[in-house]
C-alpha cells in the first residue's frame, strides 16, 4: 500500500474539529507528532517492515528450533530458527559427512531429525538395527522415493539404482544370472589379472622408473595413455556430482538455473556431462548390436543379456532402456571398486605396520605360478587371504563407497529404537559417519586396525549388514559385492607384491562430496619395483 493511500484519511481526520482541537493541545500534539502512531500512518511501508518484523518474531518464537511450517520434532541437532539446520550444513557442505556425524555427538544419540527448509524432512540414523530394519527387515515400506528419482532421473533414468517395484525386479533378476560362482571362478579372475598386468607394464613399470605416479584407480586402462583424463571419466564425474547436489538441495530444479546463469564455474555441469555420458552409453549399444548382428559375441555378458531379454510386457528392451541400464552398471563398476582401491593405498602408505602384514600374508600365499593360473588363485584368494580380506573391509568401513543413502517410507513406522517415521519421511543412513562412530564400533572407531575383522579363531569376522552397511543390506544389497572384492583383492595382492608405494609428501587428500566418495585431489604415490 502506497503513502498516499492513507493521506486522505489523516486530512479527512485532522479536519474533524474535535480532533483538530485535540491535536493543538500542546501535549497531545507533542506526543503524536513524535508518535509510533503518527509515523505508521505517515509512513505504511514502515509500518509493513514493522509487521514483518513482528510476525518473523512471532514465527520464530513457534518455530525456534526447526524450519518454519515444519512438524515438531525430537533430537534435531545445529537447529536454528525457522531455517533448521540448513546454514550448518551449508556452511560445512564439503565436510558433510563428518558435519553429519557431529549431529549425533552433539546429542548425543545414534537417531536423529534433519531438518532444514531446504529439504523434506528427513530421521537420520548410525544405529545398527535401524539401518537393517529399514533396508532388509521392513524393506517392502521403503523405497527409493519421490526427490530421489527426480534428483537422479537425468542421469539414471529408469536404471537400477532408481527403479522401484517390478522395474527393479526385472533387472535384478537378470543382471543377477551374470554374477555366478562359474564366471568368478572361470571369468572374472582371470579378466583381473590381465587388466592388472596391463596397468603394471605399461604404467607402474615405466612409473618405477622415474620415481613418480600418480595413481588413478578410476581411470579405464585405455586411457593410460593419454595425457589427460578421458571425457568421458570427466563428463561422469561432473554429472555425478551434479546428481548429487540435486538429492541435497529440495529447490534444485530452482536454483540450478539460476545459479548456471549467475555463476556457471560453480555449478557441475550437468548438462553436457550427461550428454558426453548419453553419447557414449549409446554408441556402446549401438556397438553391441552391430557384434550381435554379425554373430561377433557370445551372449553373456551383462549387456548382450538385457539385450536379449525382454521387459515386463514381453518387448525387447529399447535403446532408451539399455542407455539407463549401461550407464547405472558403470556406476556401480568402475566409481566404488576404483575409489575404495585409491583409499586402501592411502591407508597402506600411511600405516606401515598394516602393509608388512599384509606383505607377509602375500609372500607366504602367492606365487608367481599362482598368477598364471586364474582358478587356483581365485581359490587362494577366497580361503587363505584372510588379513588382504579385513584390509579391504576396514578400508570400506572408514571409506565407504556409498558414503550416504536414503529410502521413503510409504507408511508409518517404528525403528527398532523407538524413533517413529511417518509416511513420507526420509530415512537417511551414512555408512561413513557409522564406521567411525565410537558407539557402534568401540572407542578406537576412528583407527585403521584390520585386525577388528579377524576373530580369536583367525578367521574372517562377518559384522552384521546393519553395522556395516556398506554394500547396503537386504534385498536390495549390492549385486556386485564378490565382485568388487575379488577385483580389488586381485589388485591389492598383485600390486603389494611387486611393488612398494609411498606418499608423496604436501598433500591435501580430502573426499569431494558426490554420490560416491572420489578424492578430490588425486593421490599422488612414488613407486619403486620390490
Ligand atoms: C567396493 C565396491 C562396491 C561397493 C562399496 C558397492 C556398494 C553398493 C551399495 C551401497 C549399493 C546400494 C546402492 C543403493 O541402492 O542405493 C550397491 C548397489 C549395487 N551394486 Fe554395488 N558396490 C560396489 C561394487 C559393485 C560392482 C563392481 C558391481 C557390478 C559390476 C556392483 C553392482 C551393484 C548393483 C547392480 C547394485 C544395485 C542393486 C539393487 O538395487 O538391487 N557394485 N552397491
Amino acid at each position: 500500500m502506497s503513502d498516499t493511500a492513507f493521506s486522505p484519511l489523516v486530512q479527512f481526520a485532522m479536519k474533524q474539529p474535535i480532533i483538530s482541537d485535540l491535536i493543538k493541545q500542546p501535549f497531545v500534539s507533542s506526543v503524536l507528532q513524535k508518535s509510533l502512531v503518527q509515523t505508521l500512518l505517515r509512513q505504511p511501508l514502515t509500518y509493513g517492515a514493522y509487521g514483518a518484523i513482528a510476525t518473523t518474531g512471532l514465527f520464530a518464537m513457534i518455530y525456534n528450533d526447526r524450519s518454519i511450517f515444519s512438524e515438531k520434532r525430537e533430537k534435531v541437532p545445529f537447529a536454528w530458527p525457522l531455517i533448521g539446520s540448513f546454514p550448518t550444513f551449508a556452511h560445512w557442505v564439503t565436510h558433510l559427512h563428518e558435519i553429519l556425524g557431529e549431529g549425533f555427538n552433539e546429542l548425543d544419540s545414534t537417531t536423529y531429525s534433519l531438518n532444514a527448509f531446504c529439504i523434506p524432512h528427513m530421521i537420520f540414523s548410525i544405529h545398527p538395527a535401524n539401518v537393517e530394519h529399514v533396508l532388509k527387515n521392513n524393506f517392502e515400506n521403503y523405497i527409493k522415493g519421490p526427490d530421489f528419482s527426480v534428483a537422479m532421473d537425468d542421469l539414471f533414468g529408469h536404471g537400477i539404482f532408481n527403479a522401484n517395484g517390478e522395474e527393479w525386479k526385472f533387472q535384478r533378476k537378470t543382471a543377477s544370472h551374470v554374477f555366478n560362482v562359474k564366471n568368478f571362478r572361470d571369468q572374472f579372475t582371470d579378466v583381473f589379472i590381465e587388466e592388472i598386468k596391463f596397468m603394471s607394464t605399461n604404467l607402474l613399470d615405466r612409473a618405477a622408473e622415474q620415481n613418480r605416479i600418480r595413481l588413478g584407480f578410476g581411470v579405464h586402462l585405455n586411457s593410460l595413455h593419454e595425457e589427460e583424463k578421458v571425457p568421458f571419466a570427466v563428463a561422469f564425474d561432473e554429472a555425478q556430482k551434479g546428481t548429487f547436489f540435486r538429492m541435497i538441495n529440495h529447490y534444485w530444479s530452482v536454483t540450478e538455473p539460476i545459479g548456471t546463469f549467475l555463476a556457471p564455474w560453480l555449478l557441475p555441469n550437468m548438462k553436457a556431462g550427461v550428454k558426453v555420458v548419453d553419447d557414449y552409453a549409446r554408441q556402446v549399444i549401438e556397438q553391441r548390436r552391430t557384434e550381435i548382428a554379425e554373430g561377433k559375441t557370445e551372449a553373456k555378458d551383462l549387456l548382450s543379456r538385457f539385450m536379449k531379454a525382454s521387459n515386463n510386457e514381453g518387448v525387447p528392451l529399447s535403446n532408451d532402456e539399455l542407455r539407463d541400464i549401461v550407464l547405472n552398471f558403470v556406476i556401480a563398476g568402475r566409481d566404488t571398486t576404483a575409489q575404495a582401491l585409491s583409499w586402501c593405498f592411502y591407508m597402506l602408505t600411511t600405516h606401515p605396520r598394516v602393509e608388512q602384514f599384509l606383505f607377509n600374508e602375500i609372500q607366504e600365499h602367492i606365487t608367481d605360478d599362482l598368477l598364471e593360473d586364474s582358478t587356483a588363485l581365485y581359490e587362494v584368494i577366497k580361503s587363505k587371504m584372510i588379513y588382504a580380506h579385513a584390509v579391504f573391509f576396514e578400508t570400506l568401513r572408514l571409506y565407504p563407497s556409498v558414503p550416504l543413502n536414503q529410502k521413503y517410507a510409504l507408511h508409518d513406522d517404528i525403528l527398532p529404537d523407538g524413533t517413529h517415521i511417518k509416511k513420507g519421511d526420509y530415512f537417511v543412513w551414512s555408512p561413513y559417519a557409522q564406521g567411525r562412530s565410537e558407539k557402534t564400533w568401540g572407542p578406537d572407531a576412528k583407527h585403521f586396525r584390520p585386525e577388528r575383522w579377524i576373530g580369536d579363531d583367525g578367521d574372517l569376522k562377518r559384522e552384521s549388514q546393519g553395522k556395516w552397511p556398506a554394500f547396503h543390506s537386504g534385498p536390495r544389497t549390492c549385486l556386485g559385492q564378490h565382485l568388487a572384492t575379488l577385483e580389488a583383492l586381485v589388485a591389492i595382492i598383485f600390486l603389494v607384491r611387486k611393488y612398494k608405494f609411498t606418499l608423496c609428501s604436501g598433500q591435501d587428500i580430502h573426499y569431494q562430496i558426490s554420490l560416491t566418495l572420489p578424492m578430490k585431489n588425486g593421490l599422488k604415490l612414488s613407486v619403486e619395483k620390490r
